[in-house]
């Protein structure tokens, strides 16, 4: 069942001189979830924060910290991101050819399990792994950077997780990330997701703005 819409503002937007100030702030600001992008310049080509970031930005919240692996080979850095204080923790289905390994990995630390995809691959694996799944990502755009364009097919994909979801009667989160503003929000919302990924959308304005753009991407002003 759709649960309510929940933001989980993506980092990757903040300003990084003071990471541990911009956590405070969008969790004043209201943010359910914390999104911190892992992008390791190999399964896509950027290069964003690793395990002792993600540590060292723990003590400035108690919100959950959702912590997105663009990295493959990925089962090396699983208990790292776990022991650094990740709460959710989501690969990719393109990681790597032992994906349901890695999500019992996830699932042996004891953190809730993510499993991602990008825009061109399709949903067919959750056929076997759902019921592994505490979360599932559907990216709406390549990943790599903040800032792209959302991309409309997407919003099949969306559906089709909502509808795998439903039928599974499972309490999954279905998550959307990239492209997500004010105008592709409803879209999503409609489709079937209930936590949206923002970056771009909820950084800007700084932050006196974060509250406003959080509630507007939920719909409620
Ligand atoms: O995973 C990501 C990119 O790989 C980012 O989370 C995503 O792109 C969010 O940025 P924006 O909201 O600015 O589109």
């Amino acid at each position: 069942m759709q649960k309510p819409v929940r933001i989980a503002p993506s980092i990757l937007s903040a300003d990084f001189s003071k990471l541990g100030e911009e956590v405070r702030a969008i969790d004043a600001a209201g943010c359910d979830y914390v999104h911190i992008d892992v992008m390791d310049g190999h399964f896509v080509p950027n290069i964003t924060i690793g395990p002792d970031v993600v540590k060292s930005l723990r003590p400035h919240t108690q919100k959950i910290f959702d912590v997105h692996l663009m990295v493959a080979p990925v089962d090396s850095y699983i208990q790292a991101f776990a022991d650094a204080g990740s709460d959710i923790i989501t690969v990719h289905a393109e990681s790597g050819p032992h994906v349901h390994r890695t999500l019992q990995m996830i699932k042996a630390t004891g953190k809730k399990a993510g499993l991602s995809f990008n825009p061109g691959t399709p949903l067919d694996c959750l056929d076997y792994l759902i019921d592994m799944l505490d979360l599932i990502l559907v990216m709406s755009v390549n990943p790599g950077f903040g800032g792209q364009s959302f991309i409309p097919s997407q919003l099949k994909k969306i559906e089709e997780a909502r509808r795998r979801i439903d039928v599974s009667g499972r309490e999954i989160d279905l998550q959307v990330d990239g492209g997500v503003n004010m105008e592709t929000a409803p879209q999503v919302i409609t489709a079937g997701a209930d936590l949206l990924v923002a970056g771009s959308a909820t950084f800007k304005g700084g932050p006196d703005q974060y509250a406003t753009n959080m509630k507007a991407l939920r719909g409620e002003s």
